[in-house]
């Protein structure tokens, strides 16, 4: 059997805003790039909107994994999705219709994801589960970079294998905050896929090493899965 690598996700909301292209080089290595987009009314804090996500998609050939921590993200949603998305991810939390909004992410040809924070149960999932491509475990309260990781998140992502394979569903795992290598196989053994990591690749000596690093710490932690 052909093994299954960890993807990593670098969050842009680390790097230096001043030199973005070049930030974006430095981390050609991964497999997608993280866009953090806050509103400062669902999470207390601001940061960047569908222009910049334009000149980072005519800059980079990678996909782009948007994480839209926003209230009510089915009036913004399009702006993201037409500045070239490659996944969207809106949170369960600020949402009223999410079937219909991941119908329409998937109808522009984008991933839909959801995901949820540390305090809404996986069992929250259970509809939307059949209709999305992914899943982001908040392992942080959302809203900056540079947290510690919750203890006991792996027992939520335990959960959630349990409940998509009662389901019959298998989409991407993500996990988001406070993600580098001293956890990065103990999350991916516990169900995780996808691996955001911001302070953890933008603050190391040499980017590619800490992609290279986090990511063959999550490939362990997926070949030792129960
Ligand atoms: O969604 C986020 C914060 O709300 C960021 O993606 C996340 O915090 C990444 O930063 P770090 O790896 O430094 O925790
Ligand atoms: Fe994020």
């Amino acid at each position: 059997m052909t093994q299954r690598a960890a993807r990593i996700a670098p969050s842009i909301l680390s790097a230096d805003f001043t030199r973005l292209g070049e930030e974006l080089d430095s981390i050609a290595g991964a497999d997608y790039v993280h866009y953090d987009v806050m509103d400062g009314h669902f999470v207390p804090n601001l940061s960047f909107g569908p222009g910049i996500l334009r000149q980072v998609k005519c800059h980079t050939q990678m996909p782009v994994d948007v994480h839209l921590m926003v209230e009510d993200p089915e009036q913004s949603v399009g702006w993201y999705l037409e500045a070239g998305a490659d996944i969207v991810t809106f949170h369960y939390e600020a949402q009223r219709h999410a079937h219909r909004l991941a119908t329409l992410i998937r109808e522009h040809g984008a991933l839909a994801s959801v995901a949820i924070n540390p305090g809404t149960p996986v069992a929250a999932l259970s509809s939307i589960l059949p209709y999305v491509d992914m899943v982001l475990v908040m392992t942080v309260d959302p809203g900056y970079g540079g947290q510690s990781f919750i203890e006991g998140s792996c027992e939520k992502l335990g959960e959630l294998r349990s409940l998509c394979s009662s389901l019959g569903v298998s989409p991407l795992v993500e996990v988001d905050g406070g993600i580098g290598v001293a956890n990065a196989e103990r999350v991916c053994a516990a169900g995780a896929d996808v691996l955001v990591a911001g302070s953890a690749v933008f603050g190391a000596p040499d980017r590619g090493v800490a992609i290279e690093t986090i990511r063959e710490a999550g490939t362990r932690g997926i070949a030792g899965r129960a």
